[in-house]
């Protein structure tokens, strides 16, 4: 499954900048189906937390319409000047993308409510509760949420490592939220590091 998504230049580049710079890219499997995801929907503007060096970028720019817009946060100048290396190697047009360099949390609340197809989250594990209320609303009826690394909150053993971390922890709870909540279709994607979606549903009459 792993190996099925193959990865051209560009993002095997991405990746290996991001590999040397420690920003933790998405895995191939993963960056499929992101790119699955925002196609299915016909994407034109996503919002990405987490910029890193492009990888899950150029996944989700080859997977939104053609003149769809990416917005990605990152705390982080210098990985976000990698990125844009990256996204100019694999061919996206500068007008793109829009980067924004801050904290999450800070960033997230200027952007304009329900104007959203989707939202990947990647950066600050124990910030994924805040990044899903954000996510509700950014996000247009029918967009979708997801989350990377949902299978960190599966211990793989019994023993001291399964201890969770407040990371775990923040994951478990982004799990629960989403599958308690009525507003939302979840579906967790056993891909790559593991991604949990969530659809926002129409909550117009007669649904
Ligand atoms: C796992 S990496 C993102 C990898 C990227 N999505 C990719 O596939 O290449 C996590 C990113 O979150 C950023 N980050 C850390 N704390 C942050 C914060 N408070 N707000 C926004 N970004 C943050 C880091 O600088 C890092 O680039």
């Amino acid at each position: 499954m792993e190996q099925y998504a193959a990865e051209d230049d560009p993002l095997a580049t991405a990746r290996e900048v991001g590999r040397r710079a420690d920003s933790a890219p998405i895995s191939a499997a993963g960056g499929a189906a992101l790119r699955f995801l925002a196609a299915a929907i016909g994407a034109r503007s996503v919002v990405e937390i987490g910029t890193g060096c492009g990888s899950s970028g150029i996944w989700l720019l080859r997977g939104m319409r053609p003149d769809a817009i990416l917005t990605s946060v990152d705390i982080d100048p210098e990985y976000q000047e990698l990125a844009r290396d990256a996204y100019r190697r694999a061919g996206f047009a500068a007008n793109r993308t829009r980067l924004i360099q801050g904290r999450a949390l800070d960033v997230l609340p200027r952007l304009t409510d329900g104007a959203y197809d989707l939202v990947f989250a990647d950066a600050v594990k124990t910030e994924y509760p805040d990044y899903l209320t954000e996510a509700l609303r950014l996000l247009r009826p029918g967009g979708i949420a997801v989350f990377n690394n949902a299978l960190d909150a599966a211990p793989l053993s019994d023993g001291p490592l399964s201890v969770p971390g407040p990371g775990t922890a923040a994951i478990r709870e982004v799990g629960r939220l989403v599958r308690e909540d009525d507003r939302l279709v979840p579906l967790l994607l056993p891909v790559g590091e593991g991604l949990l979606a969530a659809i926002r549903e129409d909550a117009s009459p007669g649904r």
